[in-house]
């Protein structure tokens, strides 16, 4: 996955919003778009239904429900999303090592249960959201926060996972120490004429390809956009610059 793929198509597009109606508005607006992320918000209110939208129309799926409990929960959750036949899942890398792996075997027996393929999964390192000094004052993390996403990613390539989501700004550092098809997944990502909202460790586009990202995910710069279809065609052509 990844490095093949003509940068417009390792764009992934979250579909950060509250109804069906809307996503799907979303999705046809945009039919350029080939890889949509279903998040917290969407699935929380349409349940698996919105996948079967994407699949009738030959859509790629992010499947992003950032799994954090005990292994035997993250276990059955992932055992539960693997048969919907979605082509990457999240998992945060907090839950631990015994829960990391209990999700990748239980990934693999969900999808061959229901006979399709297994889906990537990949681990959330450290949220886009957080600041180093967030980091340090109020997780009380002591470490520096590039080693943190770093041991965090390692973790997740111990046991087995696919790879890892994180910030763009520690991409180029992950991909040089990880194996090189680990997939390094990075949101948080704003195009200069963006603002970057609650994003604090943010580089462009061309700069998170650049960098050594695999897959972008990208939301409110193009889904929030005044005219979507606009701001999808100038990351495109943001992208083109290092295809
Ligand atoms: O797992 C994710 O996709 C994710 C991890 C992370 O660390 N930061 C992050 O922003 N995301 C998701 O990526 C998307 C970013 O959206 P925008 O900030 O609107 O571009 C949202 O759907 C987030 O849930």
């Amino acid at each position: 996955m990844g490095n093949g793929e003509q940068a417009e198509q390792r764009v992934i597009v979250a579909l950060d919003v509250p109804d069906e109606q809307s996503a799907i508005a979303l999705i046809d607006q945009l039919p350029q778009v080939s890889f949509w992320k279903v998040g917290l918000e969407l699935f929380t209110s349409t349940g698996p239904k919105i996948l079967e939208e994407l699949k009738s129309r030959q859509k790629r799926i992010f499947l992003d429900l950032k799994f954090d409990d005990i292994p035997n929960t993250v276990a059955g959750a992932c055992r539960s999303a693997a048969r919907y036949g979605v082509d990457l899942l999240t998992i945060h890398a907090t839950a631990g090592r015994d829960a990391l792996k209990a999700a990748t075997e239980a990934a693999q027996e969900g999808a061959a249960k229901a006979g399709v393929q297994p889906p990537k999964l990949i681990a959330i390192t450290l949220l886009t959201s957080i600041s180093a000094r967030q980091l340090a004052f109020d997780l009380k993390i002591p470490l520096e926060l590039p080693e943190y996403a770093l041991e965090m990613a390692l973790l997740a390539q111990e046991c087995g996972l696919d790879g890892v989501v994180c910030s763009p700004q520690e991409v180029a550092q992950l991909r040089q120490t990880c194996e090189n098809d680990f997939l390094l997944v990075c949101p948080g990502v704003r195009p200069t004429w963006a603002d970057k909202g609650d994003q604090k460790r943010s580089l462009t586009p061309a700069q998170a390809i650049k960098a050594g990202a695999d897959y972008l995910v990208i939301g409110r710069p193009i889904t929030a956009a005044i005219e979507p279809e606009l701001a999808w065609k100038r990351i495109s052509e943001e992208l083109t610059t290092v295809a």
